[in-house]
């Protein structure tokens, strides 16, 4: 709990103030049975000044008066920095799962981010607001009660000190179990948040193959084993709340035996007696009170141990202390001797890939499916870092770029396309630094949206203002896609790396996407999966990716002449490969000069 302290430091002062104003309650709530023993034994026999039942009632009310203003006021003091706090961490938490790794985010179900997030943090706010402070407070108020208890009647206090053994025993107890089952709870809130997520996610692929059925069941089952988790965090805390509060209640029973037979014999006034069970009573409350707060604490330190799981996460791929500089890049790409495994695989995905892509050159990436073209894009962004060789640019290394910079240099565009839930303007202008209200914001969205043949964006409701994304518009697959195509060239980056961006296009789309991309692609070096010919026959030359390396590069008519892996791959693409030899009569490649071609004609 120690490491709350840099959130908690710019509002000690007020939760300090807080915590002094709740004091200052109990204590005032202590003090008024001292004003009923001065006034049984002043007052109460016969004789008594009757004057100072008014006075005493006049001192009773007041400090009744002061005791709820002090309420009142603890509460002004720490709701707005609790929630100050509950609001900083939140924030901290997503400014580091921003700058997570992707392999991190791999890992992590997305409903156990959100339940850290979001419930977690909220627990912390209300044990910050109340729990904090009422645990010391009613300590407090349970040490100056039994000093009191004590100075008035020592006999009568050694009994209430007994009742407190059994509670302390059983408390440690108590701890222990209450700690594991509200793990046990939170980790499995944060699984049914995942098991919504997706469902949600995917509910058109649950609907289509009639699965809602299944969802339900297996949903209700992870609802279930939560019931059952809540249950026995409830039955715990029922139990010790019994004993925390049958315990004094029956030191309280015992106790009025012995305290008359004490003012029997005379040694202790009636007012003393009096005073020590209004003092009791006082002490009692937050004793039973003591329950509740232990169990509020411990989810507490459960949140806190779930929150610093994810900001003690450390990000591996991180800026250089020198960033080296690149002015004007070229866009020279070197693959060199690159090596990868993803965490917890047990063998490499890519080893010893060795490829090199000249300034402006767009070269297509082709291999069977699974066999590492995604994965080695994303290392050219430090979407995942090598494991070993080396990716550079213009000959600088891209870890000694800072990530800023390589990611202005480098846009991608993924097939799986992510549209956040804004306008198509934000979602296109989004890599491009530009405002997104300005002139020349408009001249480059125009351009893009050409390039990318997303014409069609001015004609949604609002125009390219149209709300897209979850919350909004439902786009087509090929219509996000061409919008997540023009995000990827509005930046105009120096390299561009595509992952089978077309592949949702029909084909006539795709034409006309592929011959303004052509015009775009001739200044920019470019990286591109191809899953058809037809992106295949954009590139300048082709790199054949095998088991996780590169196993030749050449241009189309090379590879399709020499290389009979190559001649497998294009036969298993959705086109049929001679599709590509009208693309291909214009290249400046001889294919009768090379050597094994009448074969492959044959
Ligand atoms: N995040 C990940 N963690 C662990 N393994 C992964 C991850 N992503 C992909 N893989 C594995 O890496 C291998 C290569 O995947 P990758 O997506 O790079 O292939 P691909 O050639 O792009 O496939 P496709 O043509 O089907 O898109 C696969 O065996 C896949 O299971």
């Amino acid at each position: 709990m120690g490491r709350l302290y840099p959130f908690l430091k710019p509002i000690l002062p007020r939760l300090v103030m807080g915590l002094l104003c709740a004091l200052a309650a109990s204590v005032v709530a202590l003090a008024i049975p001292q004003v009923y023993q001065v006034l049984i034994n002043s007052a109460l026999h016969q004789g008594g000044e009757t004057s100072s039942v008014w006075i005493a009632a006049g001192i009773v009310l007041a400090l009744g008066v002061l005791e709820a203003a002090f309420v009142a006021l603890r509460r002004q003091f720490v709701i707005t920095p609790a929630t100050t706090v509950e609001t900083k961490m939140r924030i901290s938490l997503y400014r580091h799962l921003q700058d997570l790794t992707v392999s991190f985010h791999d890992r992590w179900g997305s409903g156990q981010l959100l339940s850290r997030a979001m419930s977690d943090l909220n627990f912390l706010r209300r044990w910050m607001a109340f729990g904090a402070i009422m645990l010391v407070v009613t300590t407090i108020t349970v040490i100056i009660g039994l000093v009191l208890m004590f100075t008035l009647s020592w006999a009568l206090a050694l009994i209430f000190i007994l009742a407190g053994v059994p509670i302390v025993i059983y408390g440690f107890r108590f701890n222990r179990y209450y700690r594991e089952v509200s793990r046990k709870s939170q980790d499995q809130a944060g699984d049914l948040a995942t098991a919504v997520e997706e469902s949600v996610h995917g509910i058109r692929v649950l609907k289509a193959f009639g699965r809602s059925r299944e969802a339900l069941e297996n949903f209700s089952d992870q609802a279930e084993e939560l019931r059952e988790t809540e249950i026995s965090k409830a039955k715990s805390l029922a139990t010790y709340s019994l004993v925390i509060s049958l315990l004094p209640e029956l030191a309280l029973g015992s106790g009025l035996i012995v305290g008359i037979l004490l003012v029997a014999n005379g040694t202790l006034t009636v007012g003393a007696l009096v005073a020590f069970f209004a003092t009791a009573a006082v002490v009692a409350t937050p004793v039973e009170f003591m329950g509740p707060l232990m169990a509020m604490s411990l989810t507490m330190k459960t949140a806190v141990e779930r929150f610093y799981e994810v900001m003690d996460a450390t990000n591996t791929i991180t800026d250089p202390a020198q960033p080296s500089e690149l002015n004007q890049p070229r866009g020279a790409v070197e693959f060199q001797q690159v090596g990868f495994r993803y965490a917890d695989a047990k063998s490499n995905i890519l080893r010893d890939v060795n490829l090199s892509i000249r300034p402006g050159e767009t070269m297509a990436l082709v291999g069977v499916t699974g066999c590492g073209k995604s994965t080695l894009l994303q290392l050219v962004p430090r979407l995942y870092e090598v494991s070993s060789g080396a990716i550079s640019i213009d000959g600088v290394d891209v870890r000694e770029l800072s990530l800023d910079r390589l990611r202005t240099l480098v846009s991608v565009a993924f097939e799986d396309t992510t549209l956040f839930s804004s306008s198509v303007r934000d979602n296109v202008l989004l890599g491009t630094g530009l405002d997104p209200a300005s002139p020349a914001a408009d001249k480059v969205l125009e351009e893009a949206l050409d390039v990318a043949q997303a014409h069609f964006a001015y004609s949604l409701p609002e125009g390219v203002d149209t709300l897209i994304g979850e919350e909004g518009l439902s786009l087509s697959g090929g219509q996000r896609q061409r919008v997540a195509l023009a995000r990827a060239i509005a930046s105009k980056p120096a390299v561009l790396v595509l992952d089978d961006p077309l592949s949702a296009l029909d084909v006539n789309t795709e034409e006309l996407v592929e011959g303004r991309l052509r015009e775009v692609l001739a200044e920019t070096t470019t990286l591109i999966v191809a899953h058809r010919p037809s992106t295949v026959a954009m590139a300048d030359r082709v790199a054949l990716m095998e088991n996780g390396t590169i196993s030749a590069v050449g241009t189309h008519s090379e590879l399709l002449a020499s290389n009979a892996h190559y001649r497998y791959v294009l036969a298993s693409l959705n086109e049929e490969p001679k599709d590509l030899d009208s693309e291909l009569e214009d290249d400046d490649n001889d294919l009768d000069d090379l050597p094994g071609l009448s074969e492959v004609k044959a």
